[in-house]
């Protein structure tokens, strides 16, 4: 290799190392001979021999010197005598390339430099951030509940009132009323947006989550009590825990921490968290609909940590499945019990005709993305607590789970359900059933598709009751693209925090409001989870680990951090 090449390489190599190593609080040069050295925080010395070049210094450490919190690097060495002759012009002009990427890196990521102060922070603050999820749990905000709409309203000024202690430009958003089965109107619980944030050359995100929680009693299996969060080997046990308090109070104490810091946030940052995502977001479409040319125009993407990771791997997800929540009431329990008999066999095949017409073949090319997913089936069935699962290979339980269709029987409301044998008799009873929505089915035509089949069932029974089938949740299915920048930005930040790459995902849930967004405003969506895969969402024992608690934090630290540094298009 020329010195002219050897020179060159050194050059890109200086890029990459930037790129790489982005957080020190110093990164200084000396001159770049063949053998270099490494001083790492001035107290480890690795000095490489012989003919290495700088190159290899930057591909051998990056990943050491990260997490050795390095807070200098000095690469130095005996000059290459192939060089002595070189032209003083040429000297200067790398002396000058030298300084300018310097001092670029010193000024476009000076907030960088401070991520292990707001590591510090995190750490330091954790017992707090502990006592304030206690504090959001003890509410039951129970969405589905009319009478625990108090509960819910008051969550909701806890997160005002947190916000605003932020001095961020917090905004309460009324969405309007609900009318409820028995003809009442109440008022839907207010939506709280917030603002922190609002330079035109910063990139602007908005992170969604919500507050309300499904029901929970503890005769239903808890092992606590559910709305007194009790931490039990590292775990922090109550509902809402995982879904969706925890991580919401992680991205309030992420900006938190920046702020208490008085460090510059690398990115605005607005709120938006509501109180009904439970029950399908009410009130909220129209919301996004009326605000996307105010509150969202100047949002570049909308980041949702709604969701759990597959195994104790970190893990990004793209697609969610949609729901279409049905109701079916008529008389007497057996009409009921023979109509559910027809939406599903036993082995999991759909019987309403059309419902899965319109799903995509699933691809050889998938087959492979899910092959590599590190999801462990007997962790599966032990935390859903059943022996054998309906699909016993891999690949086909997670497509099963994330891009086929799924019917699910929620329940049978009004039927004689107390203790102790009666034969009473309902006036009406109403079943509940959902279908979860994936890439390419409309609810429009799922609903007809289900009403036209209910009816043509009961039909053939020549009852003289009457049906009613309504659909009361049409939610469709979001899905991303996994090579988008924020995807990548993404990446990095799960391994700036957890050392590993994440591994890529989807949800067999629904989080109702994405896909809004995605068609609504336009922006890019990204789904960054925290929750651990065992949490018990919707289930009893719901919980959140410490660890990914406050790992989480960190990481939307670190994302925001991430975001900045995307280009734009
Ligand atoms: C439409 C459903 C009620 C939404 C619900 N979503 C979540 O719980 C996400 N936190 C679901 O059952 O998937």
């Amino acid at each position: 290799m020329s010195p002219g090449v050897l020179r060159r390489n050194r050059f890109r190599s200086y890029f990459l190392w930037f790129h790489l190593l982005p957080h020190s609080d110093h990164i200084l040069f000396s001159s770049n001979g063949h053998a270099a050295s490494c001083a790492l925080h001035g107290r480890i010395r690795h000095v490489l021999q012989g003919s290495r070049t700088a190159t290899s210094v930057f591909q051998t450490f990056p990943c050491s010197l990260q997490r050795k919190n390095i807070s200098s690097v000095v690469l130095e060495g005996e000059e290459d005598p192939h060089q002595s002759s070189e032209l003083p012009l040429l000297n200067a002009m790398r002396c000058v390339c030298v300084c300018v990427v310097v001092l670029v890196v010193l000024g476009a990521r000076v907030n960088s430099f401070r991520f292990n102060e707001l590591i510090d922070y995190v750490n330091k603050h954790q017992e707090e951030y502990v006592q304030t999820l206690r504090d959001w749990v003890s509410i039951e905000s129970d969405s589905s509940d009319a009478t625990k709409r108090t509960e819910l309203q008051r969550v909701m000024g806890v997160v005002e009132e947190k916000l605003r202690g932020m001095k961020g430009n917090v905004d309460v958003v009324d969405v309007g009323t609900q009318r409820l089965d028995d003809g009442s109107i109440i008022p839907l619980p207010k939506v709280v947006t917030a603002e922190f944030g609002d330079d035109v050359n910063k990139h602007t995100v908005c992170v969604y989550g919500h507050v309300d929680i499904q029901p929970a009693r503890r005769e239903d299996g808890w092992a606590t009590d559910p709305y007194n969060l009790t931490e039990i080997n590292g775990n922090l046990y109550g509902r809402g825990a995982s879904d969706n308090k925890g991580p919401v109070l992680a991205w309030i104490h992420a900006v938190e921490a920046y702020k208490a810091l008085d460090i510059e946030l690398p990115v605005n940052v607005k709120f938006l968290i509501e109180g009904m995502e439970e029950t399908g977001s009410n009130g909220l479409d129209a919301l996004v609909e009326a605000q996307k040319d105010k509150f969202f125009s100047d949002v570049d993407y909308i980041i949702i940590s709604d969701c759990i990771w597959k195994s104790t791997r970190p893990a990004l997800t793209y697609g969610t499945r949609g729901n279409c929540y049905f109701t079916a009431q008529v008389s007497t329990n057996s009409l009921l019990t023979f109509i559910y008999y027809t939406l599903i066999s036993a082995s999991g095949q759909i019987l309403i005709p059309g419902v899965a017409d319109a799903v995509t073949n699933f691809t050889e090319e998938e087959r492979k993305i899910y092959e590599e997913v590190s999801f462990d089936m007997e962790n599966y069935k032990s935390n859903i607590g059943v022996d054998r699962l309906m699909y016993d290979n891999k690949v086909d339980l997670l497509a099963h789970l994330w891009r086929f269709p799924t019917v699910s029987i929620h329940g049978i409301e009004g039927a004689f359900s107390g203790p102790r044998s009666k034969t009473v008799i309902p006036a009406k009873v109403t079943g509940k059933f959902s279908i979860r929505q994936v890439p390419n089915m409309d609810p429009a035509v799922v609903e007809k598709q289900v009403t036209d089949h209910l009816h043509a069932v009961f039909e053939q029974r020549k009852s003289p009751n009457k049906l009613t089938v309504s659909m009361i949740i049409a939610a469709k299915p979001w899905l991303a693209d996994p090579k988008h920048a924020l995807y990548e930005a993404g990446k990095r930040a799960v391994k700036r925090v957890f050392h590993v790459g994440p591994e890529m995902i989807r949800e067999g849930g629904t989080i109702p409001i994405a896909r809004t967004f995605q068609d609504v405003t336009n922006k890019y969506i990204i789904m960054l989870p925290i929750g651990g895969f065992d949490d018990g969402l919707h289930s009893q024992n719901e919980k959140i680990s410490r660890y990914n608690y406050i790992e989480g934090t960190k990481l939307f630290i670190a994302y925001l951090q991430e975001v900045s540094l995307i280009k734009d298009n």
